[in-house]
């Protein structure tokens, strides 16, 4: 999917358009995959749907069923049998498209981060270690504990590294009329302007003199609490109305990924391993993360 947007963002929109039309070089294996990628959601959505059809037969409504497409199944489904095969597959490929790849390149670079920075690891395990007990380090009770508020340094880190290595490292958006930006820079309707998150991220005039350090402790008061910077600052996840719908859920899933692996396993990152990034729409790394796990002792 990302090879797809990547290869519209470079070519010409009439020549990839026409390539589809006359289904012919890239766009010819795209349309392959997606229509791979449409069979299988229709798939995912018509069992789900025959799941809701039992649920209500049987009265059944428990909380542990809960995942995004039963929600959308039963959103939209309120006639069982007027159900929008079209807009459930298109939603569920909205959300696969933006929400899989960001979080995994995300805790691709946090784990690098932190597997680097030992001081920051410590501190980390010190927090999860004051707010869970043992038995609560698991993937079932993490997501539904509310000690993960609790994980103020560990917030911070990933904060930091989504500063560092924002998972989508540049946008764009056209003008749809002449418009001045706040730089003073006028804009004609049909312009596009580009815009670096990635730079964002890393500008001194921005964060500081200390902006190209991994420094959890930047997003922490002098209270204990942590630090809110507004989106226009910290541009990870966009800001405005576009702007990301799935930023609560990622931090969520990233602080339940990295308390169950961090209090479980140490990483230790392969001697010699080539870390950089890759180009792409998201902001992968190029050769992956080749890390040595061991099991914590407990
Ligand atoms: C670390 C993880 C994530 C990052 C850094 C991220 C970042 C972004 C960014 C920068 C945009 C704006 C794109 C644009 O304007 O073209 C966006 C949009 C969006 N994101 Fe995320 N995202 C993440 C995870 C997720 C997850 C997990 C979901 C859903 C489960 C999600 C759902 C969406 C949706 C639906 C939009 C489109 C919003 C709109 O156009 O109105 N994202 N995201």
């Amino acid at each position: 999917m990302e090879d797809a947007i990547f290869y519209r963002h470079i070519v010409p929109r009439w020549l990839w358009k026409l390539q589809k039309w006359l289904q012919i070089g890239s766009e010819k294996s795209y349309s392959e995959s997606q229509h791979i990628i449409d069979k299988f959601l229709h798939e995912c959505v018509s069992s789900r749907l025959d799941d809701e059809r039992m649920k209500s037969m049987f009265n059944n409504d428990e909380e542990s069923n809960f995942d995004l497409l039963n929600a959308l199944v039963k959103e939209n489904g309120d006639e069982m049998n007027q159900i929008d095969y079209k807009f459930l597959r298109d939603t569920a490929i909205s959300l696969l498209g933006a929400g899989r790849s960001t979080i995994s390149a995300a805790l691709c670079w946090f784990f690098w981060l932190v597997s680097t920075h030992p001081l920051v690891e410590a501190k980390i395990l010190e927090e999860i270690e004051q707010n869970f007990t043992t038995k609560e380090k698991n993937w079932v009770t993490l997501g539904v504990n509310d000690n993960l508020k609790k994980l103020v340094y560990l917030h911070g880190a990933i904060c930091e590294a989504l500063r560092l290595f924002p998972p989508v490292p540049f946008e764009h958006k056209c003008a749809v009329e002449s418009d001045i930006l706040p730089s003073g820079v006028r804009v004609s309707p049909n312009t596009m302007v580009y815009f670096s998150l990635y730079s964002m991220g890393r500008m001194e005039k921005i964060w500081g003199k200390d902006y190209l350090e991994f420094k959890p402790e930047r997003w922490i008061s002098e209270k204990g609490s942590n630090i809110y910077a507004p989106s226009y600052k910290f541009i990870t996840f966009n800001a405005g109305p576009r702007s990301c719908l799935g930023r609560n859920i990622s931090f969520i899933q990233m602080k339940i990924i990295a308390v169950a692996l961090l209090s479980n396993f140490h990483m230790q990152v392969v001697e010699g391993h080539l870390v950089c990034p890759s180009l792409s729409i998201v902001l992968h790394m190029k050769h992956g993360l080749k890390v040595t796990v061991s099991k914590r002792g407990n």
